[in-house]
């Protein structure tokens, strides 16, 4: 099993109204299915550096990385590997590239409205909830 990790990246870390959500390009029986940036942790990586790296490596922009959003056993199960989510803002627009189909800024019902990734899909009701307590 091994470790991915995946950015909420938000709109603001205090008042924070949108979620960039990713649509998958890859593999076909992914595809169309929406995710949180992100991907496998490389043996011996830091995983904070690996979620940096793989934002920068899809969107094209260095997030900033901030709390950790804890699932029910601290990462996030997600069928046969286990998920490490950062709360996080970027300074510039990300760049859609080859690894998903769009990119987009979801409010929090918006959220709730996507075909998430079966393991996203209790991750995605808690952000959700976030932005809609948010001040
Ligand atoms: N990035 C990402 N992957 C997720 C999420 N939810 C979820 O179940 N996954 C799964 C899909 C994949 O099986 C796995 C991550 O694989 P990936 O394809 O994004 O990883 P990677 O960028 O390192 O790519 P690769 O070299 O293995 O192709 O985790 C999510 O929100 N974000």
């Amino acid at each position: 099993m091994s470790l991915v990790v995946a950015a909420a990246i938000v709109d603001s870390f205090d008042h924070p109204r949108r979620l960039l959500a990713a649509q998958r390009s890859y593999p076909s029986d992914l595809a169309g299915k929406w995710e949180l940036p992100g991907g496998k942790v490389e043996p011996g990586e830091d995983p904070r550096d690996a979620c940096v790296r793989e934002i920068v490596e899809e969107l094209g922009v260095p997030p900033t990385l901030g709390a950790l959003v804890p699932g029910p056993e601290g990462d996030w199960p997600i069928g046969k590997h286990t998920m490490r989510v950062w709360l996080a803002t970027v300074s510039d627009e990300p760049v859609r590239g080859t690894d998903h189909s769009s990119l987009r800024w979801c409010t929090a019902s918006e959220i709730l409205g996507l075909d998430w990734l079966p393991g996203d899909v209790a991750l995605a009701r808690v952000l959700s909830q976030r932005l809609s307590e948010s001040p």
